[in-house]
């Protein structure tokens, strides 16, 4: 995404961390056109009718963007090459023996790198900055609903290949229930502001067990849109990136596209 500036007195190093106050400081409309037209190609690539990301929304919430551009001296543009938008969230989840667990988590929520830069180590380079500025491993993060692209990615990049979608749409990596279950027998402390719920009370006869819970959250709720059909609860690494991650970008392009009930 091509500025007709030099961006450097604005933005400043090629890596650059704005919060929703930096962005409302910046009063650039070339900078925020910039943002906001990188965050279209995004939306477009994910098929999206509505960009996740603008500038005003950006302002009026409590995520922060990772933004990677550069000056390019001979043609004197600025160019966008990419950006994260990452935010913290309150998440109920539950990892693959349907244990439950809530908390705050880091969630990534946008990823983009402009098409003419993929593949050249952008995107890694934008969340490496990321998880240092955050204070955050790899294995921390809550990836809302990913691409197929983004879950190679992790596999690739931090070599997290097991991902256990939630019901939400939010995929965390089996590593971080790891990371908080007992160790040498002794149960180690969660992160702050996490807890484990108790094992969730037997409902009906107990019959079922702990089964209920893969179909009890059947929609996002934050959307108001409860849906009639539960997603398949397929764990093994290969219907993660395949089927599961079109299911759950059908039942996102299905939600976004709904007409409001009232
Ligand atoms: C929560 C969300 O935001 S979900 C949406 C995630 N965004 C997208 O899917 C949009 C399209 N993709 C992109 O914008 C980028 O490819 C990103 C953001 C996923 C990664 O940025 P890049 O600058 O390409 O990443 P980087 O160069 O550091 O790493 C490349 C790795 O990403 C993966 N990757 C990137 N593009 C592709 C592709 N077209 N096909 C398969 N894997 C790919 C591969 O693991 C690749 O490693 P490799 O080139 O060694 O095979």
């Amino acid at each position: 995404m091509q500025v007709s500036a030099d961006l450097r007195p604005i933005l400043g190093p090629q890596l650059v961390r704005l919060d929703p106050m930096r962005v409302k400081q910046l009063q650039d409309p070339l900078v925020y056109e910039a943002i906001d037209n990188l965050a279209k190609l995004s939306a477009h690539c994910l098929q999206l009718r509505t960009p996740l990301t603008t500038c005003e929304k950006l302002i009026n919430s409590d995520s922060t963007l990772y933004l990677s551009w550069k000056y390019d001296e001979e043609e004197k543009v600025s160019r966008l090459l990419g950006f994260a938008k990452v935010g913290r969230k309150k998440l109920f989840l539950y990892d693959a023996q349907m244990q439950t667990y809530e908390g705050e988590i880091l969630c990534l929520l946008d990823f983009y790198v402009h098409f003419s830069t993929q593949r050249q180590g952008v995107g890694k380079q934008i969340l490496d900055y990321m998880f240092a500025q955050e204070h955050t491993e790899p294995f921390q993060l809550a990836l809302d609903n990913p691409s197929v692209t983004l879950l190679g990615f992790m596999s690739q990049k931090y070599g997290l290949n097991r991902p256990v979608w939630q019901n939400t749409n939010f995929v965390v990596f089996d590593e971080l229930f790891q990371s908080l279950s007992a160790e040498n027998g002794i149960e180690k402390q969660p992160p702050d502001g996490w807890r484990r719920p108790m094992t969730p009370r037997r409902l009906g006869t107990g019959m079922t067990d702990t089964r209920w819970l893969q179909h009890a959250v059947s929609g996002h709720q934050s959307k108001g849109n409860a849906m009639a059909a539960p997603v398949d609860a397929d764990m093994t690494p290969q219907g993660a990136l395949s089927n599961r991650a079109h299911q759950a970008k059908a039942r996102k392009a299905h939600i976004l596209s709904s007409k409001p009930l009232w």
